[in-house]
């Protein structure tokens, strides 16, 4: 759909009309077809100004019509027609001109943006690229250093940003249809031979190929695996060095070798995944279309350390007044000084100026009376937390919401240390809290839909994406990836390094393997929580297997990198050995070979060749069978659910879309067939026994994922 009218006697409208985001559907590009024609058509009409409804002038391509049948106009010849029009065609970009939006915007002669638009060529995040003429168009306007940053990286330009570039010929604070209009008035009859950017060459580069190949070295760097970006690069070095014709052929080309992707269909799947995920309904059946969020005037942080810290900034940099709390004068004062750094150093890179006003900071928690929510980022010590809930159940104004940081402790618990139970709930950010997208929202069975639409809603006006969760220990993220360390240690222990072990994982597509993750955050950390768990240290039951806890198999090869000082990057040595204490740089430590090879034969293992296959599917697959486990315990909503919290907590590629998404691309009979085999070769790991949701899928001949929760509603209606 595309609305029509002339206006201002001589200028024909045309209005894309597709909401929320004008998306370039079949209907909508039959609209374009049918209303250029007409207005090309139309003797009174001298030129054209083509705009969306609704503040937005477009968000590109219907993605949901990928990977269906097309039908409808295509976009390439609808563009080409815009662009051969002999009256001229002005966009009037108002919200965003996103993907086929901008293509769309590129074919027109002239653009006019508002000063609040943002434009951008976003296509690589979907693992596709620019394929309606952007990869080709954009290079010949903006010059092909500039087009490469914005096509591989996807990344939206301000207005003014695109004024300096040369995407748009004006910006304007106005009423922008009217601006354009005006302009369209003020060009008609003018020759449009200048400005039909197919037709202009590639501004000269002086050694293209050398550009090209350093930029691709840099797109494979840091795509991990993914190949939208490299395709993107051969798409813009082609614009750079054929003839227009040409450089569409390549475009087509490589589009055609993305679009039929695994990769696409990952990225296109996480995109509706986080968006999702927003949509949170919870077993008490309080859903977010029916929950009215608190207003929020003033919160508090409790504990200013690692993630007190992390957690105001993000907080202040979302404009919210905080009060944070810390025990002692000393402790206060070097948080002050962190904060406001972190404050600093953010604002400098984006131009602002710090919001160090936002925040106040006391050693009272009686000056906690008046705020409306509070996050507690004290020690992961269950005592103290419920003292510190106790004390702000005493202290805060009635109605005022509390919220935990805890990693995994169990939320119900600190719940009922709360006069209002149903104000609790769990707020779990990651290190750095000011800079991870993630954030779990865990309700308990008295957590009030209030209490969860806040703190979802909270999440999002700090730039998070937030993921209702229900209370279990370690939530969703933490809970799988015990599974996922465990094993990278039970293959240490069968014969695999850290180096072997996290070559296969980072080729996989991961930042950073398990043990250099583990190194990174400190082995102390999950240390101490076993010891508390009495499954390290001394408290360990005498007479119990070193290698055996609670009748399972237990690796304590990081408790004893631990009792050898062996912290990690802290201490200079860990999994790897660093230059120094604090050192970023992993080396592979021969004393850690020599450790692992006398442990070995310590407990009479024999070290056998493990390969990068068996790594990933032991690690991965353990991990998975346990994302079904918390389906079928109804802890997480869907698989969506799942899979955002992996792709933006925990670093799992987002081209292979997230766990429980990648193992509908491995195939749950693969993967089921997979872990019987693992768990016959190691009975004494229960968790690789296949669990109940894996085998109903695959006898439901699996599956697509958007289809599990069906499977899933059926076997808890069955419970
Ligand atoms: C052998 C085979 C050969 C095959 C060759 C095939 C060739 C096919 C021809 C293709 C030509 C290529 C054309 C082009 O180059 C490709 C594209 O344009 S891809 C799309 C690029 N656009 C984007 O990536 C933008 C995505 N959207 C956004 O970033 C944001 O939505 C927004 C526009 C900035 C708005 O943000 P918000 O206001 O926060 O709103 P939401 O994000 O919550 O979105 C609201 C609502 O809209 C849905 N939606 C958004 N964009 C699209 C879209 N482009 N298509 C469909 N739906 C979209 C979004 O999902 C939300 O809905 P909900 O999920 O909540 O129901
Ligand atoms: N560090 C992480 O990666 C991470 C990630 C997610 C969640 N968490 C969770 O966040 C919480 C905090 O972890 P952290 O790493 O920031 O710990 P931390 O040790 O760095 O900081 C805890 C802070 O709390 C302060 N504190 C202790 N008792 C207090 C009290 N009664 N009143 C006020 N302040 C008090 C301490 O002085 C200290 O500064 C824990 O529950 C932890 O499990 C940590």
């Amino acid at each position: 759909m595309a609305q029509y009218s002339r206006i201002s006697g001589s200028v024909g409208l045309i209005t894309l009309s597709n909401p929320p985001v004008n998306a370039l559907s079949a209907a909508v590009r039959q609209g374009i077809v049918d209303t250029v024609e007409k207005a090309l058509g139309d003797p009174q009409v001298k030129s054209v100004v083509i705009c969306g409804q609704d503040g937005i002038f477009c968000g590109g391509a219907d993605i949901k019509e990928f990977g269906k049948n097309m039908s409808g106009p295509p976009l390439i010849p609808m563009i080409h027609t815009i662009e051969c029009a002999t009256k001229p065609m002005v966009a009037a970009i108002e919200g965003s001109a996103l993907g086929g939006g901008l293509e769309l915007a590129l074919g027109c002669h002239y653009r006019i943006a508002h000063s609040k638009a943002r434009l951008g060529l976003p296509e690589v995040t979907l693992g596709l690229l620019p394929a309606a003429g952007g990869s080709q168009r954009l290079p010949r306007l903006i010059g092909v250093p500039a087009a490469l940053d914005l096509i591989t990286t996807g990344r939206h330009v301000t207005a003014a940003e695109a004024l300096q570039l040369g995407i748009v010929d004006q910006v304007t604070d106005h009423a922008t249809v009217d601006a354009a209009v005006k302009f369209a008035l003020s060009v008609a009859g003018k020759p449009l031979d200048t400005r039909r950017i197919s037709t202009y060459p590639c501004p000269h580069v002086s050694d293209v190929d050398a550009l090209c190949e350093n930029v691709m070295q840099k797109v494979r760097k840091s795509a991990h695996g993914a190949i939208a970006p490299i395709a993107c690069v051969q798409a813009v070095r082609a614009a750079a060095t054929l003839p227009y014709t040409q450089g569409m052929e390549r475009e087509k080309e490589l589009m055609a070798t993305l679009y039929t992707s695994g990769q696409a269909r990952a990225l296109q799947y996480s995109f509706f995944a986080q968006r999702a995920v927003s949509k949170w309904r919870i077993p008490s059946g309080a859903r977010w279309d029916t929950s009215t969020p608190r207003p929020l005037h003033k919160v508090a942080v409790i504990g200013l350390g690692t993630m007190g810290r992390g957690i105001t900034v993000a907080l202040a940099q979302a404009g919210l007044p905080v009060i944070t709390v810390e025990t002692h004068e000393k402790q206060l004062m070097e948080a002050k000084r962190a904060v406001s750094d972190m404050l600093n150093r953010g604002a400098k890179r984006r131009g602002v100026a710090p919001p160090l006003d936002k925040i106040s900071y006391s050693c009272n928690l009686q000056d906690l009376a008046d705020v409306d929510l509070v996050i507690e980022a004290v020690f992961e010590d269950m005592t103290l937390k419920k003292k510190v809930f106790r004390q702000l159940s005493a202290v805060c104004k009635p109605g005022t919401l509390l919220c935990t940081n805890t990693s995994g402790l169990d939320v119900d618990q600190l719940a009922s240390q709360s006069r209002n139970p149903e104000l609790v709930v769990g707020m779990h950010f990651f290190a750095p809290a000011h800079v991870m997208k993630l954030l779990e929202v865990v309700y308990g069975p008295q957590s009030s839909p209030q209490a969860v639409a806040t703190a979802m809603q909270l999440g999002k006006k700090m730039g998070k994406v937030s993921v209702a969760v229900g209370n279990c220990r370690g939530f969703v993220g933490n809970r799988m990836l015990k599974l996922y360390t465990e094993q990278a240690s039970f293959l240490l222990e069968e014969g695999a390094t850290p180096d072997l072990v996290d070559q296969a994982i980072e080729e996989f597509g991961f930042p950073m393997g398990v043990f250099k993750v583990s190194d990174l955050s400190g082995l102390d950390v999950g240390w101490r929580i076993r010891k508390e768990e009495k499954l390290a240290g001394l408290s360990v039951a005498s007479g119990q297997s070193t290698r055996i806890r609670e009748g399972r198999r237990y690796s304590p090869l990081a408790d004893l990198l631990c009792e050898q000082g062996r912290f990690g990057q802290k201490t200079g040595r860990g999994w790897y050995q660093y230059d120094k204490p604090g050192g970023r740089v992993a080396r592979s430590d021969p004393w850690l070979h020599h450790f692992l090879e006398e442990y070995r034969a310590q407990h009479g293992l024999v070290a056998r060749h493990i390969d990068h296959q068996e790594v990933l599917e032991r690690c991965l697959y353990a991990m998975i069978n346990e994302g079904f486990r918390i389906l079928e315990d109804g802890i997480a909503a869907g698989p969506e659910d799942i899979d955002v919290i992996y792709v933006f907590g925990y670093g799992w590629p987002r081209h292979r879309g997230g766990p429980m998404f990648y193992s509908g691309m491995v195939g749950l009979e693969k993967v089921l067939e997979r872990l019987e085999h693992y768990y016959q070769a190691h009975p004494d790991v229960p968790h690789l026994q296949p669990c109940r949701l894996l085998r109903r899928l695959v006898a439901r001949g699996s599956p697509p994922v958007h289809k599990w929760r069906e499977v899933i509603k059926n076997l808890h209606s069955q419970l």
